[in-house]
């Protein structure tokens, strides 16, 4: 088994500045040792470089939307050539705008891919929708072919077209969600658990359901895009849009076990682990370990030894 590391450091989907340290604030949580523990043949291709587009106005309320489509434009070719030789994937963020050139490069070697997005919100924001114009709250709405008729042209993203289907979503962890959001979630009929659907079902309900609900058909491959986000600020707080009452430490492991267990797992995004927001060195810490320890967990280290 062969696992790729890929570095995005990138942080131009949002405004708080920091989260482009993130790739090395996770390698310097021991990364590459973890992994390498666990008999994997490590390929670390570095960090990406992004170049920040000079003219880049913004589009409505978006900010450097060129930038972030060149940015994901790259990013695409990577992770496609890193499936394409065979690597089990890991992009690190920088910010969850990047699930959409990860998810796009995934899909060119696996077309029949299933996306589970495990996130405190729901990252499907249109340009139309979005309270922001942050595009880390869009990235689902440029892949789901079922949006196509409600996003308008965005420079910088001519490059790809949307391919997933709604139904090879599914969202585990919501809490923090758009009135524009929760109409598309509504009207798409996606599936997604939040995290009330959690107290009520607990994590093990909501695995069981989730990948049945994606794998029964047919198995094929997953793209895990995981939002540090989707914990409780207590555990993650070096984050940039933190929200109250997420995933408990343990939650986020049973997730990450059952996708392993799978044996489908193909590419998993960690994003938005922002280090210049830890307020401590110790809650820095806590944030990056924690990034480690659910990337350890989803390719197959195990509480049971
Ligand atoms: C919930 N939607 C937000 C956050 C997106 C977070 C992106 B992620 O990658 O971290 O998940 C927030 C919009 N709110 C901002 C504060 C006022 C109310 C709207 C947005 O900006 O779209
Ligand atoms: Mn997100
Ligand atoms: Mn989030
Ligand atoms: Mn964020």
């Amino acid at each position: 088994h062969s696992v790729a590391i890929l570095g995005a450091p990138f942080s131009k989907g949002q405004k708080r500045r920091g989260v482009e340290h993130g790739p090395k604030a996770i390698r310097d949580a021991g990364l590459v040792e973890r992994l390498s523990n666990l008999d994997y043949a490590v390929h670390d291709f570095g960090d990406l470089t992004f170049k920040h587009l000079e003219k880049d106005e913004h589009f409505m309320h978006v900010p450097f939307p060129r930038t972030v489509g060149r940015a994901n434009q790259l990013l695409s070719g990577a992770v496609s050539g890193a499936v394409g030789a065979g690597h089990t994937c890991i992009m690190l963020g920088g910010d969850h705008s990047l699930a959409i050139g990860s998810v796009e490069g995934h899909a060119q070697q696996c077309p029949d891919l299933c996306l589970i997005w495990v996130d405190a919100h729901a990252d499907v924001n249109t340009p139309l929708t979005s309270p922001s114009g942050n595009l880390h709250g869009q990235s689902v709405a440029f892949l789901l072919k079922d949006l196509q008729n409600k996003m308008p042209e965005v420079p910088g993203f001519s490059w790809m077209k949307p391919f997933l289907s709604a139904r090879d979503l599914v969202y585990i962890g919501l809490r923090d969600v758009d009135p524009g959001e929760h109409i598309i979630l509504k009207t798409l009929g996606i599936q997604y658990f939040s995290m009330r659907d959690i107290d009520r079902m607990g994590i093990q309900r909501v695995m069981e359901v989730t990948l049945d609900h994606l794998l029964a058909r047919k198995r094929r491959p997953i793209h895990l895009s995981f939002d540090i986000d989707a914990f409780d600020p207590s555990l993650a707080p070096a984050t940039g849009t933190p929200v109250n009452g997420g995933l408990t430490y343990r939650e986020g492991i049973y997730v990450t076990e059952e996708i392993h267990n799978t044996g489908l797992l193909s590419v998993m995004d960690v994003v938005e682990v922002n280090p210049t927001l830890g307020a401590t060195p110790e809650a820095l810490e806590a944030t990056t370990s924690l990034a480690v320890d659910v990337i350890a967990s989803a390719l197959g280290q195990t509480r049971e030894g």
